[in-house]
């Protein structure tokens, strides 16, 4: 067997020592604490020791004072008396000693009480809490003592004078196996355990021992460096839209009325502008507005929804709500030349909505936005981008069924099967309307998805509650 010289060393005591067990302490004399165990564990797992590991209950001696009941039956033997008054016990004792005096003298008969005196037989009375203090004081394990010494120290330790705690023991003991090995003689022969020159030089390493590495013995556990899995999760999006061939584009944060909903066909009475929906800013509060659209816009709206278009709704800033708003602007500033040609770009941001906090929403969390471009895509090829998409993603089973967004029809909405779980909805897509297209000019199809990260990640680290990502706890975040 080969075995580490320590292991050999250790093995090496029982055999001199002529004994199958040791306890820690017993070994402590002939290598360091910390070695016996290390080596103890390596010669456990080859089968040559057992190490056992007692709790024992031990009881400490807490107070050295006297009893207060011996106080004053010493009090009464230098003053040559045998009784006292109770009300005379507080020129003796500490106050708070006195009931406990009483009660103990009445409990083990030291003395009897009457007409409001303490009055002793015998001062020098023999007290078995005094002998079992004395005892513990020689010996404190507590499987020592038997029932009746084990209620007084019960009493004891009521009474404030002892208490318990535990000792581990450490036992390391020979198995048959360890037994077999003994018998024959250890040699403790010089190991290498760094190659030199010189040793390479002498030829001393013909000779001497070099053990070989074990790369299976037990290490600490490190935990590196690592991103953080939103941001993990949003670059792993990014790598898939870029593999796919779409361009990444970007928008403001702080976005107007106008480009988060006027350009998306949204009503201006659409309750999803209201304040309890969406974020408002104080100061500034409005924005500017694009002068070519604006009347283009306001006809569309005033024509279709049948309402009065107000250009002082269209300036209010807010926090974008949706990547949309990111998409409509990127198509609104194509040129015309741009425009006929084909398009696929996304975009992954921040967007805000005015929402309670619970288990899947926050206020603030992470979209991705995409929009295809081109003559004559269709519904047929928005599905396969989508199912592309999400397959890419890890998500094997999806679905899709209809849904409604006021900037799209048809609409759809992608559903992913996750083993356990069932349907989750994940994604909201569709084909970008004529009359959002009109103003800005567009005559090629659009097809438009946006996906919300939470759900994603959610998903993604089987998370029950989304504030789980942003709480840095960090043994999730070494886990995960
Ligand atoms: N903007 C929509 C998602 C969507 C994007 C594009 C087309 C259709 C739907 C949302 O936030 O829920």
């Amino acid at each position: 067997m080969d075995l580490h010289i320590d292991e050999k060393r250790l093995l090496k005591i029982f055999q001199e020592k002529n004994r199958d067990e040791f306890s820690l302490e017993g070994l402590e004399k002939y290598m360091q604490k910390e070695k016996i165990l290390r080596v103890s564990l390596w010669l456990k797992g080859k089968g040559l020791v057992d190490i056992d590991e007692k709790v024992k209950k031990i009881v400490n001696v807490v107070n050295e004072d006297d009893f207060p009941e011996r106080k004053i039956a010493k009090y009464l033997k230098e003053n040559n008396i045998k009784e006292i008054e109770i009300k005379k016990l507080k020129d003796i004792l500490p106050k708070e000693e006195i009931n406990a005096a009483l009660g103990a003298i009445k409990r083990k008969k030291i003395a009897k009480i009457e007409k409001g005196k303490i009055i002793f037989d015998n001062l020098d009375y023999k007290d078995v809490e005094e002998e079992i203090l004395k005892k513990i004081k020689e010996n404190k394990y507590l499987d020592n003592f038997n029932e009746e010494e084990k209620k007084i120290i019960e009493i004891l330790k009521k009474r404030g004078y002892v208490d318990f705690d535990e000792e581990k023991e450490v036992k390391i003991k020979l198995t048959e196996k360890g037994k077999e090995f003994i018998k024959k003689p250890i040699e403790i022969e010089e190991e290498i355990t760094q190659l030199t020159r010189e040793i390479i030089i002498s030829g001393k390493w013909k000779r001497a021992y070099i053990r070989p590495y074990d790369v299976k013995v037990p290490t600490k556990v490190v935990y590196p460096a690592k991103v953080h899995p939103l941001t993990r999760i949003i670059r792993e999006v990014k790598e898939i839209l870029l593999a796919m061939g779409f361009k990444e584009i970007k928008s403001p944060i702080v976005e107007t009325e106008f480009w988060n909903f006027d350009m998306l066909f949204e009503p201006q009475d659409h309750p999803a502008r209201e304040m309890q929906d969406t974020f408002f800013l104080k100061y500034p509060n409005v924005g500017e507005i694009p002068t070519n659209l604006i009347d283009k816009v306001k006809e569309v709206h005033e024509r279709c929804w049948k309402y009065k278009f107000d250009e002082n709704v269209s300036k209010r800033l807010i926090l974008r709500t949706h990547t949309t708003a990111s998409s409509i602007r990127y198509l609104a500033s194509l040129s015309e030349e741009e425009k006929n040609k084909p398009h696929k770009v996304f975009c992954i941001d921040r967007v805000f909505r005015n929402e309670a906090i619970d288990y899947k929403h926050l206020p603030e969390f992470y979209q991705c936005e995409g929009i295809v471009m081109d003559d004559n895509v269709n519904f047929n090829n928005l599905i396969g981008i989508l199912k592309e998409f999400l397959n890419r993603l890890g998500f094997e089973k999806v679905r899709f069924r209809p849904a409604y967004f006021p900037f799209t029809e048809p609409s759809l909405e992608a559903e992913v099967y996750l083993e356990g779980k069932g349907w989750l909805e994940i994604l909201g897509a569709g084909i970008f309307r004529p009359e959002v297209l009109e103003p800005i000019g567009i005559k090629k199809p659009v097809l438009a998805w946006g996906i919300g990260f939470s759900r994603l990640a959610m998903l993604k680290y089987n998370l029950t509650d989304i504030r789980e990502l942003h709480k840095n706890d960090l043994n999730w975040l070494r886990r995960i």
